[in-house]
């Protein structure tokens, strides 16, 4: 489950390699554990889709490769999914204390306002950085953290506070980045300070055309901002706010999405919002290492960013840090939320249908739709659920997989002895469902079920592989079975009576395709607000019977 609340959906099955049900659980943007150990294709592919929200580098372990030292990714299950993937190599060493990190928060060091300084000057003066290099390594640290809790796509517009001091710095360098990543940036640097390299940072930003705004036009446009990144004062602050930053900060104060920049800005550096009337932000980014007041943090989301810690700094004032995951900037270590189902909900904006879309055809249209999943590289876009009913009128779905389809229907295969295929020989009528989430997209469609030819059966059991052909063979699909071991004996009889390549497994007769010829169809592209585009094609209530009837349905 994801901090976000609302992405929920990660699915779970049988684990292939453990005959327990697998579990799956995502911690934060980093963390993902999967348990037993080795996931299912379905966990991966979910993951793999979601990939954008997870953080890059997703790790996941194998079960055959985690004893050794360095884990790896999984394969994905086409090569067109492949080329976009960007997993990275994370040892197990670094992933255990990741997880270890997420689920005790206390792991972590919390520092002193005097160790800050002291690490500052030790990284500026013995260990050879320079204050432009730190700077820009922390703001873009921030920035890449923005991009994770608040996607571009939602939270276009992003205002950036800055104070006088390096954490204003911080924000400049930030902005310099979110604008690259592609958010619309705003900036607001009230009491600029006069140095060659914060001349340089504005200059910089100047050239992308990003607006400076005056502190006295803010009140009236805060609202306007999906995102206020505060980067007023850092581990330098001291007692209380001054004009104009003090009137600044209160303006913040029960704005949504406010994200804070190694402090929240007022707070005392140790004790935190010590007047109680202070800035709680929604999102805190712990630069080199969380300060001592960011223990009173409760807001959704905190990072920890600025990856150049040497060894020596970290021996030296004993800090616990957790590892960056491959080629991340930060690292989420807030708490794992707590889960309410009820308010998980997806907003979904974007395509419309309207009935000019559509094609006469519901076939053609459905060719459509089907090419788009494809295209947009969606998890196996031919998954669908099938619903059947036996002759009682008593219904049972599940997922199984479209292996063909055209004017005559839609096409999968399956064991002639399975629960589903029982109830089509009683009652062949059904129900099959495509969901392409990414889409907001789904396809139902209703129809008579008939088997196909023996000729399309064989043909398709001799397309699949080896493997999958003596499951065919081995699985009494549905039977109680004493335990697993009775089909993996099966499976190992029948592997060395095929052993030769060169004998051709005859498709058993109890395996075989079916075929739904479709009596409707919807169409339903999820809209705002619930609501919904949902257009139907039937062919009852047309005048000449060859033709397909369209309506619009209520949401
Ligand atoms: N190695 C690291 O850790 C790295 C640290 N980095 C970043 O640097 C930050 C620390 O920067 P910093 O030392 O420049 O101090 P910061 O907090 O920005 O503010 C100082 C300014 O605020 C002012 N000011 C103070 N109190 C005030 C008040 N009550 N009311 C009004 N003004 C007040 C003060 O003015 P003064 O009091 O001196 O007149 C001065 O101008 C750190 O948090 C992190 O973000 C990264 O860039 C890279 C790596
Ligand atoms: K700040």
């Amino acid at each position: 489950f994801c901090p976000n609340l609302h992405r929920n959906r990660l699915r779970v099955g049988t684990c292939k390699w453990q005959d327990k049900p697998a579990s799956a659980k995502v911690h934060g943007y980093h963390g993902i554990t999967l348990s037993p150990i080795a996931p299912t294709s379905a966990c991966l592919h979910c993951i793999q889709e979601r990939q954008s929200l997870f953080k890059p580098p997703v790790t996941v372990y194998d079960k055959y490769q985690s004893l050794s030292h360095r884990v790896h990714t999984y394969t994905p299950l086409s090569k067109s999914q492949a080329s976009d993937q960007q997993l990275f190599h994370t040892t197990k060493k670094d992933m255990d204390s990741l997880v270890q990190h997420l689920h005790d928060p206390n792991s972590i060091s919390y520092i002193s306002q005097e160790a800050a300084a002291a690490i500052d000057e030790l990284l500026m003066g013995p260990l050879g950085f320079s204050v432009d290099q730190l700077m820009e390594l922390a703001g873009l640290s921030v920035a890449s953290a923005i991009f994770e809790a608040y996607p571009v796509q939602a939270n276009n517009r992003v205002l950036v506070i800055c104070g006088p001091g390096n954490n204003g710095g911080d924000g400049l360098v930030a902005a310099r980045h979110l604008h690259h990543f592609g958010y619309s940036l705003s900036v607001c640097y009230p009491k600029r300070t006069d140095k060659p390299l914060y001349h340089g940072l504005v200059t910089q930003l100047e050239s992308l055309s990003i607006p400076f705004l005056l502190e006295d036009e803010l009140p009236s446009i805060l609202s306007s901002f999906d995102v206020v990144v505060d980067a007023i004062f850092g581990f330098s602050f001291r007692g209380q706010p001054r004009p104009p930053f003090d009137a600044l900060i209160q303006k913040l104060v029960g704005l949504p999405n406010v994200v804070s920049v190694d402090i929240p800005s007022g707070w005392h550096v140790e004790e935190g919002d010590i007047n109680g009337i202070g800035l709680h932000p929604d999102m805190l980014v712990s630069l080199t290492a969380p300060k001592l007041c960011a223990r009173k943090f409760k807001g959704l989301h905190h990072f920890l960013g600025g990856r150049f810690v040497p060894p020596l700094i970290a021996e030296k004032f004993g800090l616990k840090l957790p590892p960056y995951p491959g080629t991340s900037q930060c690292v989420w270590i807030g708490k794992l939320p707590s889960i309410d189902v009820g308010s998980l909900r997806e907003n979904y904006v974007g395509a419309v249908l309207l009935e000019e879309h559509l094609n006469a055809d519901p076939f053609s249209q459905f060719k459509e739709w089907f090419e788009d999943a494809v295209a947009m590289g969606l998890p196996e876009p031919n998954a669908m659920t099938l619903a059947t009913a036996n002759k009682e009128g008593h219904p049972s779905a599940r997922m199984v997989l479209l292996k063909g389809y055209d004017e005559h229907g839609f096409v999968w295969y399956t064991n002639y002895g399975s629960r589903k295929a029982l109830e089509l020989a009683s009652n062949p009528w059904a129900s099959i469902v495509f969901f392409w989430e990414r889409l907001h997209r789904q396809a139902r469609i209703t129809g008579c079920v008939e088997k196909v030819s023996s000729e399309e059966s064989d043909e398709y059991f001799h397309s699949r592989p080896r493997e999958s052909q003596i499951g065919a063979l081995v699985s009494a699909q549905s039977t109680v079975i004493a335990g697993r071991h009775v089909l993996d004996q099966a499976y190992e009889d029948l592997q060395s009576r095929y052993a030769d390549k060169s004998i051709i497994i005859p498709r058993p007769d109890h395996w075989g395709g079916f075929r739904l010829q479709p009596e409707a169809f919807e169409f339903w592209q999820g809209r705002e607000s619930r609501l919904h585009d949902r257009l139907t094609y039937t062919k009852e209530m047309a005048v000449d019977k060859s033709n397909w009837v369209i309506h619009r349905l209520a949401p």
